[in-house]
């Protein structure tokens, strides 16, 4: 569970004034989340999520906010954020910069089924679809560059056996060339935790704060990755053939991206080996802290790693 920030009950009233949302009836922390301070906060126009932002550069959360506004526009079912008096997304919330978004219905689920991951595939499809004539770029901020310099943040600390397999999977990495493959701007952070459902429908799809432009396929094996890897880290084919078949049903392939697919699901389990890797040895402060378990995505890179050849 992840709360920075405490919230008084007058900091409150003070923040919503700046809102037509009436009088606050209830803040209550989020037990999920990494990233930022999440609250469901009721008042007496409704439901809604608070955000406080806890470590995401200040420049880049009108991309975030706009980028969110401009897909549920477009139809993908995500959360609009809500505007104050004056029209602005962004706000401020104890001395942090905060936002207040449209809550959204449904649960995540923890043991996707293959209809859950058709829908998810189906989604992600039509999200890199409605990117398109989104305005705004954004480089990834944990793209090769960060891997780099994450490893570096790690030396020392690592076993030996995670030193090797780091430094083998980044020289792999740097061998590879993808630039030539369909890029835009991808969601970047696609788990189980990310997608609410009633039964199989999905409802939403939260947590845009990782959006950047970076290659599609990338953004396809985070969430195969995510939603279709058993324990010991092998993928589920059934699951996994679901997600990419719904997928290509929105945005079918180009010729590149097939061969390419072993190693953008290798990068992928890098990219989130390293980041649970530099939570785990640099924990933050906090009331309420979640942190996720680095070896499940070292599981998963090695899995990936064996079945060089995984067809797509
Ligand atoms: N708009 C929303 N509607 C409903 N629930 C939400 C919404 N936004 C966040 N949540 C809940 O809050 C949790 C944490 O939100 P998330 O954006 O993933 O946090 P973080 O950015 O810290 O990772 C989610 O798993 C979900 O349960
Ligand atoms: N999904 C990432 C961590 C990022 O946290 P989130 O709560 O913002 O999704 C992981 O599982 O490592």
């Amino acid at each position: 569970m992840s709360v920075y920030t405490c919230v008084s009950p007058s900091a409150l009233e003070d923040f919503l004034r700046r809102y037509r949302l009436g009088r606050p009836l209830g803040l209550r922390g989020i037990s999920a989340g990494v990233e930022n301070s999440n609250f469901f906060l009721e008042t007496e126009a409704g439901e809604f999520v608070l955000t406080i932002f806890e470590r995401l550069p200040a420049a880049d959360l009108p991309y975030f906010l706009d980028l969110t506004a401009h897909l549920a526009q477009h139809g993908i079912p995500c959360p609009q954020p809500i505007a104050d008096r004056e029209g602005h997304y962004l706000q401020q919330l104890c001395g942090k910069p905060a936002a207040i978004v449209q809550k959204l219905s449904g649960s995540s689920v923890e043991q996707p089924s293959d209809r859950q991951a058709t829908a998810v595939g189906r989604l992600l499809g039509r999200l890199h679809q409605a990117g398109r004539d989104f305005p705004q770029r954004r480089a990834n901020p944990t793209g090769p560059h960060w891997w780099a310099q994450t490893a570096r943040a790690l030396a020392g600390r690592l076993s030996p056996a995670e030193q090797a397999l780091l430094d083998d999977e980044l020289a792999y990495q740097r061998r590879q060339r993808a630039s030539h493959l369909p890029q835009g701007v991808i969601h970047a952070d696609l788990f189980c935790d990310n997608a609410l459902f009633e039964g199989d429908v999905l409802t939403g799809v939260i947590d845009f704060y990782y959006a950047a432009d970076d290659l599609y396929l990338y953004d396809l094996a985070i969430t195969v990755n995510a939603w279709c890897s058993r324990a010991d880290g092998e993928l589920d084919p059934a699951l996994s053939r679901a997600l990419c078949d719904a997928y290509q049903a929105e945005r079918p392939f180009v010729p590149g991206e097939a061969s390419h697919w072993s190693t953008a699901l290798r990068a992928a389990a890098l990219r989130f080996w390293l980041s649970r890797l530099y939570d785990f040895h640099f924990p933050r402060p906090g009331d309420l802290i979640q942190i996720k378990d680095p070896e499940e995505y070292r599981r998963i890179l090695e899995a990936r790693r064996a079945d060089c050849l995984l067809p797509l």
